[in-house]
């Protein structure tokens, strides 16, 4: 069955400078404006999460990946080898990641990215995980996430390094079916003015997020399939995210969100230990990590990227809380219907990371800091990284659209 397009989102006019205007200003809903963003973005977080990601501790998901939709038949809309991860080779993982130490002794030593199958970009290895981190918390209920992580059966650990987020040809039909079911079932329709704030932010998370995975696939797009060749896609880039106002700003609106999640949390990830077995590397991580959170450029130029405490203010917030609490379970239970491997491996991290900012931002019962399992905080951080790196896209991707009149895109970013 094929879902019709979901409500439009509003266009920008090429011919006015109307959105400039409101783009240049203060991010909706939040305490820093664009040019604050793009430019801490860019000179300080941007190359501190590029480091972070590529550490041992974040670089390992660990993930179901098979498809087992609970919503209907998954008809495997995905044939295309792009779609698909490949496994690693055994003893790729540090100690501390598995209980059983690999004959090579578990380090991650030299990193290798030659996949078994020949396949660099799409490298999985499917070792058990039975052990949690010490120090971090362990088969503890997230109510925003439908968690099934935590049974160990067919759990796969997936080196996100070697499956980059990019186009892999998953289109039509299942994945139309898969968008439609979370806008149309589990978010509020933005236009909708009776709706409560707290509904706008689970909208615009959803949409910021489905912005960033639109700008990841146009960043990397399959050019020309028989010559294999790769490469940005402008006028995809600008079809599904540029033309589009909101889904712009829902994108800043997401990564300030996760941002601001990200430093309240700040005690608890500088205290948590990001133990791998390789003290040099487990020390430039915990460095890294704190160079984050308690970034004083950030913190000078955009102290409180988000105000969760303006929120909640309705009498009816408890019962809101669980209506949005089992809206957001059912999205990422959705996951699990996503008709392509790799599609459905980032998929469900970036809504474990939006689950994770959540839980930080607004479970009233969440003890301060916040217990959160080691996959979240793998999750929430990488999430961060893919909405900082989808605005260095645009910003450097928008001057290449043709420009349809006299409208310049890149200056949208260029402040
Ligand atoms: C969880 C998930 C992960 C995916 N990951 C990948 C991937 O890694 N690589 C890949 O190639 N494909 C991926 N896909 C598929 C991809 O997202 C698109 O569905 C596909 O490329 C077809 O795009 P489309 O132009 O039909 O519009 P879609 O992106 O499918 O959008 C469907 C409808 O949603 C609305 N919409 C679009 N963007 C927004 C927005 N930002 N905010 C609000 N509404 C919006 C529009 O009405 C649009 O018609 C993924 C799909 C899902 C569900």
């Amino acid at each position: 069955r094929f879902f019709p397009p979901l409500f439009p989102s509003s266009r920008s006019s090429f011919s006015s400078c109307h959105c400039l205007d409101k783009l240049s200003g203060v991010v909706e809903d939040c305490c820093c404006d664009y040019t604050t963003v793009n430019s801490l973005n860019r000179e300080v977080l941007h190359p501190i999460l590029q480091r972070l990601v590529r550490t041992p501790f974040f670089r390992y998901f660990k993930a179901k990946l098979w498809c087992d939709c609970p919503f209907w038949p998954e008809d495997g809309m995905c044939r295309l080898r792009d779609c698909s991860v490949c496994e690693c080779p055994e003893g790729e993982f540090p100690e501390n990641f598995k209980g059983i130490i690999s004959p090579s002794g578990g380090r991650l030593s030299s990193y290798d990215p030659v996949c078994q199958e020949g396949k660099p970009q799409a490298l999985v290895d499917r070792t058990l995980d039975p052990k949690a981190f010490r120090g971090w918390a362990a088969n503890r209920d997230n109510p925003w996430t439908h968690d099934d992580e935590r049974e160990e059966g067919d759990v796969t650990y997936v080196n996100l390094l070697l499956n980059p987020e990019r186009f892999t040809g998953y289109a039509g039909p299942s994945a139309a079916r898969i968008w439609a079911a979370i806008y149309r079932d589990n978010v509020l329709a933005p236009h909708d003015k009776l709706a409560p704030p707290e509904s706008r932010v689970l909208y615009k998370l959803i949409s910021g997020l489905h912005s960033s995975i639109s700008v990841h696939i146009a960043a990397e797009s399959l050019l020309d399939e028989s010559a294999n060749k790769w490469g940005p896609n402008v006028t995809l880039l600008h079809e599904r995210v540029l033309e589009y106002e909101d889904r712009v700003s829902n994108l800043y609106f997401t990564f300030l969100f996760v941002l601001r999640a990200v430093t309240k949390a700040a005690d608890y990830l500088i205290e948590a230990e990001y133990n791998t077995g390789n003290p040099s590397d487990d020390e430039q991580t915990a460095v890294l990590v704190q160079h984050l959170v308690r970034n004083e450029q950030l913190q000078a130029a955009c102290p409180k990227p988000f105000d969760e405490a303006k929120l909640w203010q309705g009498k009816d917030g408890a019962q809101l809380l669980l209506q949005l609490q089992k809206q957001f379970r059912n999205i990422s239970a959705i996951m699990d219907c996503v008709g392509c491997e790799k599609c459905r491996l980032w998929g469900k991290l970036q809504i474990l990371g939006l689950g994770t900012a959540l839980e930080i931002l607004f479970s009233e019962d969440s003890p301060n800091p916040p217990v959160l399992q080691r996959n979240e905080v793998i999750a929430l951080v990488n999430l961060l990284n893919r909405l900082s790196e989808s605005l260095i896209y645009l910003y450097d991707l928008a001057p290449l659209v043709e420009e349809p009149s006299t409208f310049r895109f890149g200056s949208l970013f260029r402040q």
